[in-house]
């Protein structure tokens, strides 16, 4: 048995009510999150929170962004075009999170690829507890990293995404390839991740609860869409029109 089976053996899929419950909390509680991201995935990222009823700011400047994370429900650090002032801004997201005890949740787009992102994703992974999203590279770049890093909750996204704590891992098997034709869509379900951590405090059940609603709602869009660009436009709206009822008509069946 390879390990990768046995980590499916072991990891656990969220029942719908359990993603329900989660997706009602970020309904009520309508969470702000502070995201400090790349300029690919800015719009995609604001318009996908609004679908899922969470408010989007998007702050980037040096001087406020501890201000505008003050308040809220949860951070999230995307690293896609890192430049000299974001690289500064990231310390005073840092502080802001330890010393309120708000959800991080940190995207390191690209860690493979240059030093300084290395870099920055060091200085991050020395903050405990916090939820790192990335793809199977970026993840795999991390692996030392992460195994260092004090209580954190790893979530790899792709076909099936595999979310891991000290605790307990989850599977999530939803989702739909055109999810990796249109950018800024793993950038979009960090801060989604980002929402539930609001509102859910085990990060590992919000990031399952995420990916699962996300991913049922890339299959809904693959089945109305007629390619990336329309695919684009269905998702945000599968996102917006996610319910109970859809999530366990969709859960019941899986793919
Ligand atoms: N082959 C696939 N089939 C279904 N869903 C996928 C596939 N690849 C990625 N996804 C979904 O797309 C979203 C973004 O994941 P991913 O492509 O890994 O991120 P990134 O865009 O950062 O590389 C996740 O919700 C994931 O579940
Ligand atoms: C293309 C690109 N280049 C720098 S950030 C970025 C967006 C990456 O978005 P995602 O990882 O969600 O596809
Ligand atoms: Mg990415």
């Amino acid at each position: 048995m390879t390990s990768d089976t046995t980590e499916m053996t072991l990891a656990r899929t969220l029942q719908p009510q359990e993603v329900a419950s989660v997706l009602a909390r970020v309904a009520e509680v309508r969470p702000r999150v502070q995201c400090l991201t790349n300029t690919v995935a800015q719009n995609i990222t604001a318009n996908m929170l609004l679908a899922f009823g969470a408010i989007p700011s998007m702050a980037i400047h040096v001087d406020e962004v501890a201000a505008m994370a003050e308040g809220a429900g949860a951070i999230l650090i995307n690293i896609g075009t890192i430049n000299a002032e974001s690289e500064l801004a990231i310390p005073k997201l840092l502080e802001v999170a330890r010393d309120r005890g708000k959800p991080l949740v940190f995207d390191p787009v690209f860690v493979e690829l240059s030093p300084l992102r290395r870099h920055i994703a060091g200085q991050v992974l020395r903050l405990p507890d916090i939820l790192v999203r990335g793809n199977a590279t970026e993840m795999a770049a991390l692996s030392f990293d992460l195994a260092a890093a004090k209580g954190v909750t790893r979530v790899t996204t792709g076909k099936v995404d595999r979310i891991e704590s000290s605790a307990v891992s989850f599977a999530v098997a939803h989702g739909h390839p055109l999810m990796t034709r249109v950018t800024g869509i793993g950038c979009a379900a960090g801060a989604l991740i980002a929402a539930c951590c609001a509102v859910e405090a085990n990060k590992a059940v919000a990031a399952a609860a995420a990916l699962t609603a996300y991913g049922i709602a890339g299959e809904i869009a693959a089945e109305r869409c007629r390619g990336p660009g329309s695919f684009e436009v269905e998702l945000i709206d599968a996102v917006a029109a996610m319910d109970a009822a859809t999530l366990a008509a969709r859960m019941g069946t899986g793919r």
